[in-house]
């Protein structure tokens, strides 16, 4: 019965993923600690390949993105648990599912309360050529303002408007951006979902966006959660009530769907942030897994999210 942690131990501000490992060390754990990038998930695939009945990720979002990559690629999102240990500078995913610090996160191992969790499955591709594997992803797909913007996001905006405080810093300094011509489709017929110039598209699959009600994203409604920011040459980004008006209170500027699946095709290659991975392709791919992997919750996790009032 084998219970693993898999741990990058360059994750946030290292001290976290330290206690982590003194902390599951005490439990009987496993720790297997990743030596280079991407050998998080080589190990998760060991990991489970032999049997593991826990694999647990310590780390941030791109560390648990891995571990669950492992496992998949071992075969076993049906036979192994998942759990995190939040030791990353991001950890979205883990607060979203009612995991808030690294004692908390093994209290929560230790209660054994485990969901069926949806996941999301990415394929990208670049016109003609080959086509990328498919993967999973757990948080969102997002093209368009995407890293370049976040380095200069003023930290209250950020609070305050969540994404679209990137879209606005970075329309503020990139008076020049090209905005993206792009193809939504979705439903097994590929249906036009959307067709135009937008500056962002987010596919969430245990991410909240911008203008949401809600205090958690639902993982397990077998759908991804689209929003297409449009392009607005006319707005002034610097005004007082340009965020009001890219959030769509006049309803214009804002697509937001919930989809099985979608098909994105852009006029050229543009940069995609998968899980935070940067690839550069003109054609994206995405679905969602119900209920595809077994997942290790806190004692706040709802499978429903509540509206705010
Ligand atoms: N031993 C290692 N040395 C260098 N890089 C590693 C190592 N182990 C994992 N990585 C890389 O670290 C990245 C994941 O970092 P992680 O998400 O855990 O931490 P973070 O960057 O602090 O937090 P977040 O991604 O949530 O902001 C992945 O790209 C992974 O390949």
């Amino acid at each position: 019965m084998t219970r693993v942690l898999v741990r990058n131990p360059h994750s946030g501000d290292r001290r976290q993923s330290v206690r982590a490992k003194e902390l599951a060390t005490r439990r009987g754990f496993d720790v297997r600690d990743s030596t280079a990038p991407g050998n998080t998930l080589t190990l998760a695939r060991e990991a489970a390949e032999a049997g593991a009945v826990l694999v647990v990720a310590c780390g941030g979002d791109g560390t648990l993105n891995e571990v669950v990559r492992g496992v998949d690629e071992a075969d076993c999102l049906d036979e192994t648990c998942l759990g995190v240990v939040p030791a990353g500078t991001g950890n979205d995913f883990a607060d979203n599912v009612g995991i808030t610090g690294v004692e908390q996160a093994f209290d929560v191992i230790e209660s054994g309360r485990e969901r069926r969790l949806d996941v999301g499955m990415v394929q990208t591709a670049n016109g003609d050529e080959t086509t990328d594997p498919t993967r999973p992803f757990l948080n969102s797909c997002v093209c368009g303002l995407t890293a370049e913007a976040s380095a200069r996001t003023n930290p209250d905006l950020k609070k305050r408007l969540g994404i679209v405080a990137y879209v606005l810093s970075t329309m503020q300094h990139t008076r020049q951006f090209e905005g993206l011509q792009l193809d939504v489709r979705a439903g097994p017929n590929r249906d036009p979902v959307w067709q135009g110039e937008a500056v962002m598209l987010l596919v969430g699959n245990g991410r909240r966006f911008p203008g949401e009600q809600q205090r958690q994203a639902n993982i397990e409604d077998g759908l991804l959660n689209v929003v297409i920011i449009e392009r607005v040459p006319t707005i002034d980004y610097l005004s007082k009530g340009a965020a009001d008006r890219l959030l769509g209170r006049d309803g214009t500027h804002l697509t937001r769907v919930k989809v099985p699946n979608l098909v994105v095709d852009a006029s050229k290659p543009r940069q995609f942030s998968l899980d935070g991975e940067m690839v550069e392709r003109r054609h994206l791919e995405a679905s969602s897994r119900q209920g595809a992997m077994r997942f290790l919750v806190g004692p706040t996790y709802t499978p429903v999210p509540d509206e705010l009032a």
